[in-house]
């Protein structure tokens, strides 16, 4: 089983600085090494690496919309060498780099498992529309362009054509929704687990939940899509937009543990690491570097026992 990792060193999605170095952080940690320890053929695709030639010389703000075109540039690339990989039946793990880089991941896996379902982790929906975007941040925004949603159907995106439907998409640790992210999740009628139903139900439960309603006969490859910031900002505090009460450390693992145990996980996203939001404390930044490198082991079998 060969997994093959794709670091991108990308933070054009929104504002802070950092983000970028992400990839190298957690191969620093030494990552790599780690799945090679759980049995993994590791090859790593550094291609994406860095994508900064891709930025324009001229970015000017599509309505709202910042770095719209160096966004694009990159998630299109990116979305070219996930679906090589996916295509060759490895298992796809992406480093990020913000969450905008979304479209580039499920545009790739989605060219190969037309079938497959997002598992998506996050404190943040990040389904706004250029219409319904406040901070005009891309990385509040990926859904909606890979739903197709209104307002997305830019020509700065034409590459991207909508790849998923409302019914393949499932949320846990939802706690920081905007208003019209609220209006469009009732509307198209997407299932969220937020922090209110993993107290409710506890986190065994959600995940079952979570997958009866995305893939009820266990047979659809699964995309997990994990945004760090989806765990509690105690537990991963390096990160851009940390929101209170998320994800215990034991809750954001047990959801890679079970999706493991799926046997169905063919793409992993980990988002949103940014190590210059460690506050200057070394401790912040090994604990979310840490936190991130045990995601993926437990989402890729490594087990308590
Ligand atoms: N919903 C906010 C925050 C998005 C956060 C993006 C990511 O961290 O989930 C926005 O649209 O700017
Ligand atoms: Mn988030
Ligand atoms: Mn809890
Ligand atoms: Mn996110």
């Amino acid at each position: 089983k060969t997994v093959s990792i794709l670091g991108v060193a990308f933070s054009g999605g929104q504002a802070k600085g950092g983000v970028e170095n992400g990839p190298q952080t957690l191969a620093e940690f030494g990552l790599h090494q780690q799945l090679r320890d759980l049995d993994w053929n590791v090859t790593v695709d550094a291609r994406c690496q860095d994508l900064t030639h891709l930025q324009p010389e001229s970015d000017p703000d599509i309505g709202k919309l910042k770095k719209p075109r160096y966004v694009s540039a990159v998630c299109e690339y990116l979305a070219n060498v996930v679906e090589e990989h996916a295509k060759r039946g490895e298992l796809v793990l992406t480093i990020g780099g913000d969450h905008s880089l979304a479209m580039g991941t499920l545009g790739g896996t989605t060219r190969a498992h037309p079938d497959l379902c997002v598992i998506w982790v996050d404190a943040h929906a990040d389904i706004n529309t250029p219409l319904t975007t406040d901070s005009g941040n891309l990385h509040g925004c990926p859904l909606a362009f890979l739903l197709g949603l209104e307002g997305t159907d830019l020509p700065e995106f034409s590459w991207l054509s909508p790849c998923l439907t409302p019914d393949r998409l499932v949320y846990i640790g939802l706690r920081d929704v905007d208003q019209g992210e609220k209006r469009i999740l009732k509307q198209l009628g997407i299932k969220a687990f937020s922090m209110t139903e993993v107290d409710r139900y506890g986190i065994g439960q959600v995940v079952e939940m979570a997958l009866d309603h995305v893939n009820p006969n266990r047979d659809r490859p699964i995309h997990l899509s994990y945004d760090v910031d989806g765990l509690d900002p105690s537990v991963a505090p390096a990160t851009g937009t940390p929101v209170r009460g998320g994800l215990t450390f034991r809750e954001g693992h047990y959801i890679c543990e079970r999706l493991h145990e799926t046997g169905l996980l063919c793409a992993m996203d980990v988002m949103e690491v940014n190590p210059a939001l460690a506050h200057g404390d070394i401790h912040q930044l090994t604990q979310t570097v840490a936190v991130g490198c045990s995601l993926v082991r437990s989402a890729l079998g490594e087990t308590l026992l």
